[in-house]
């Protein structure tokens, strides 16, 4: 069954200043059995670009004018960083994100960091702590790893922070995730394939050159 372990931890939140990133509350537990990721050969080197999996993405797809269109560069080992601008239309509360547009770029951030141990993968789980408001018009900066592998399971983690426009500040730490990726082979998206409903750009991956 699953491994992830559903339990009380301690509340862990930023401090007063909101400076310092003590750990935030999560329910999140790696597994004993974690092995160290090993990162596949088709991922790139630290510091070079890493192209979108799919050119109609919502998080990553530059022919999907409506989605976040998030850039993304290796970091060192299992880890990417990934920006985006905080559109308005990306309004939740009065001058801030929604949560669910936060959501959407640690999900894509987290995917993109599988890429260094797999081809390719879905979220099977997805936890996040919302830990300051995000405004409007900032650039937000999502660091992404991989923690480790258990078979096809992916455990992954990212953070937030705002790195230009309003409220930025590289040393705070804006929002954390954890999140569990499947690693899923092309039968995966056999079914629904025939939903896509545009022409894709020139594969710019392996993923994407093998119909993902
Ligand atoms: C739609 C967008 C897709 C985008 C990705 C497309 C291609 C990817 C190409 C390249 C990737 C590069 C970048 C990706 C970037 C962004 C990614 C965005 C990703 C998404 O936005 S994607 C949309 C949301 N996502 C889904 O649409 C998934 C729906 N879902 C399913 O399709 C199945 O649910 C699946 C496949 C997840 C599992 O099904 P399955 O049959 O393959 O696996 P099975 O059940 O056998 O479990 C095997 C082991 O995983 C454990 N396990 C499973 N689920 C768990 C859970 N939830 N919690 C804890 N543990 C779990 C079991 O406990 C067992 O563990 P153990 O091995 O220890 O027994």
């Amino acid at each position: 069954m699953v491994d992830i372990t559903f339990c009380r931890s301690e509340d862990r939140r930023l401090d007063r200043t909101g400076l310092h990133y003590r750990s935030m509350s999560s329910t999140w537990t790696l597994p004993d059995d974690l092995q160290a990721p090993t990162i596949v050969p088709e991922f790139p080197a630290s510091g070079e670009p890493l192209p979108r999996h799919w050119s109609l993405c919502f998080g990553c797809g530059d022919d999907q004018p409506s989605g976040i269109q998030m850039t993304f560069v290796v970091g060192d080992g299992a880890s990417v960083v990934g920006r985006f601008e905080v559109a308005r239309r990306y309004q939740g509360g009065p001058g801030v994100i929604h949560g669910g547009i936060l959501g959407t770029a640690f999900d894509e951030a987290q995917g993109m960091a599988c890429r260094s141990v797999a081809l390719a993968v879905v979220t099977a789980h997805l936890e996040i702590d919302f830990a300051r408001p995000i405004p409007l018009d900032s650039t937000l900066e999502i660091t992404a790893k991989v923690d480790g592998t258990v078979r096809r399971k992916v455990y992954t983690s990212a953070e937030a922070r705002i790195v230009a426009g309003p409220g930025a500040d590289p040393d705070v730490v804006v929002g954390t995730s954890r999140g569990l990726f499947l690693v899923i082979d092309q039968t995966h998206f056999e079914k629904v394939k025939s939903m896509v409903d545009a022409v894709p750009a020139a594969a710019g991956t392996a993923a994407e050159a093998s119909s993902f």
